[in-house]
């Protein structure tokens, strides 16, 4: 099978994403990489938790999550951010087809803890059979990161830590998180590679703070032999022949080029 590039597009640019983004996606395809988009939608939970009067806290970055969030976080997630990505995708001429993870037995999960966060849950099993027969067929894959439990129920799950389940399940090339930054920050200044002992610095030293922890977190989780770095990049950029550039997150201290390169571009 070719390249498989797995996308995390971050709630924070939903609202923001520009042609570009969908160019890129068009690039990745025209360059023989099949791309699965998997997003959030934090912001528009919040809003609509607050509209709705519906009490949430986060713990760890996570969103503690009552029955009553919970048909929230899935009106927003699946039945808005969902479609809404989809839609643009189809005005931009791509063949993307909107999931819910709880679709297909997507994304399979256990609840975290449910005495302290209600209905999260952490992903342990991805139908990668499905997404990669939706592959074959030329369509990318958009994924609200929602999980079902072995009850039947469905289980809000991070985007990030879910873009990251997927990256591993389906053996991809890239995993890249597409945010509204161009990477990790650091006076001002792009960090443009980090390893795993560089990242725990920059977040004693508060340096990396609030969604980005996540983010970093899921990162360094799901790096492999087959998934050598994964990108932090902003949503909105050209890719340029060598690919996104942004952070490059890798195992080690070995040199690191600039950009995130794909083979096939
Ligand atoms: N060191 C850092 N570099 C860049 N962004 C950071 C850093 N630390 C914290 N952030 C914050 O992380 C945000 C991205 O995380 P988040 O808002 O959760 O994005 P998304 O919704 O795209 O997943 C940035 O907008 C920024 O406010
Ligand atoms: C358990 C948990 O925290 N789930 C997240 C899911 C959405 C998400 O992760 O969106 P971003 O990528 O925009 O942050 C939430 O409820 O906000």
């Amino acid at each position: 099978m070719s390249e498989i590039a797995v996308i995390k597009c971050g709630g924070s640019i939903i609202d923001n994403l520009s042609a570009r983004f969908f160019e890129n996606i068009q690039q990745l395809q025209q360059n023989g990489i099949k791309p699965i988009v998997v997003h959030g939608g934090g912001p528009a939970i919040k809003n609509m938790l607050e509209k709705l009067d519906v009490p949430f806290a986060f713990i760890d970055g996570l969103r503690t999550t009552s029955a009553a969030a919970m048909d929230v976080v899935e009106m927003v997630l699946s039945g808005h951010v969902n479609n809404a990505i989809t839609r643009k995708m189809s005005a931009a001429g791509i063949r993307g087809a909107g999931f819910s993870g709880s679709d297909a037995n997507l994304l399979t999960c256990v609840p975290k803890d449910f005495q302290t966060y209600g209905y999260v849950g952490d992903i342990v099993d991805v139908n990668a059979a499905f997404l990669e027969s939706l592959l074959e067929q030329h369509i990318v894959p958009v994924v609200a990161p929602i999980a079902v439990g072995k009850d039947g129920d469905r289980y809000n799950v991070n985007a990030d830590t879910a873009a990251g389940n997927i990256a591993k399940a389906m053996n991809a090339d890239k995993l890249i998180f597409v945010t509204d930054v161009p990477g990790i920050m650091q006076d001002g200044g792009l960090v443009p590679s980090a390893t795993e002992v560089q990242i725990e610095e920059l977040i004693d030293k508060g340096i990396i703070h609030g969604g980005m922890v996540p983010k970093v977190k899921a990162a360094l989780a799901c790096l492999n032999d087959d998934l050598q770095d994964v990108m932090i990049a902003d949503a909105n950029q050209a890719i340029s022949a060598a690919g996104f550039t942004g952070t490059m997150i890798n195992q080690s201290e070995e040199a690191v080029s600039h950009d995130s390169n794909f083979s096939n571009l």
